[in-house]
């Protein structure tokens, strides 16, 4: 039996640090009864967590167990997805991914706020500097569902949420029968759901 959402998965995604968390707080306020899943606090509450990285001071999430958790409740649709990463949900299964762009000087200023050490902060800068989100995303999806959206100030956060659910709006317009949420073919990095058929 074919299983079908009518309402959108929506990925928030960009480097630790450049307004993930802030955005979705606006956006979960717009987008009535969507379900909002930081996989940060999701993995934790779901025991997704195999291992910790002393190096990086933070645990290594179990992909697998978090997908096998997390499946289920993408297949119903109307979710905010909110991680910095992005490369590991079926493609079937996502209908936006935003990755979210900050200029490097605010992006110190955040993570030295949060108290963050030098190792830390230089490599999420590496990463926003080399926009490694943003090409995560682009190696995994489809081009056309990946927006790239700056967020350094608190005005972007109101224009990226007004652009996001203005998205959404016509995504139910153009979806009236939603969307399947089986492998219908296609890139290579769905084809181990094609195995499960
Ligand atoms: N567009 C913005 N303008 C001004 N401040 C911002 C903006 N986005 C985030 N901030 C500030 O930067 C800090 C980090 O924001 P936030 O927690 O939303 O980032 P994040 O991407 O969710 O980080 P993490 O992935 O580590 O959870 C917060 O203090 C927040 O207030």
């Amino acid at each position: 039996m074919e299983s079908r959402r009518y309402g959108p998965n929506i990925i928030v995604t960009g480097t630790p640090g450049c307004g993930k968390s802030s955005t979705c707080e606006l956006l979960k306020d717009k987008l009535k009864g969507y379900k909002y899943y930081n996989i940060s606090d999701f993995a934790k509450d779901n025991d997704c967590f195999e291992g910790y990285d002393e190096g990086r001071k933070s645990h290594i999430v179990d992909e697998d167990k978090l997908l096998d958790t997390l499946e289920p409740l993408l297949r119903q649709g109307n979710s905010i997805v909110d991680w910095h990463v992005n490369d590991v949900f079926p493609e079937r299964l996502i209908d936006l991914v935003v990755v979210l762009r900050c200029d490097n000087s605010k992006l110190y200023s955040r993570l030295h706020a949060r108290g963050y050490h030098d190792s830390k902060i230089e490599e999420n800068l590496d990463a926003e500097i080399m926009g490694v989100v943003k090409q995560d995303a682009v190696d995994s999806y489809e081009p056309h569902i990946v927006v790239e959206l700056q967020s350094d100030t608190k005005e972007d956060i109101v224009s990226n949420v007004a652009r996001i659910t203005a998205w959404e709006k016509m995504w139910l317009e153009q979806h009236p029968d939603g969307v399947t949420n089986e492998y219908q073919g296609g890139r290579s990095d769905d084809e181990d759901d094609e195995d499960e058929e």
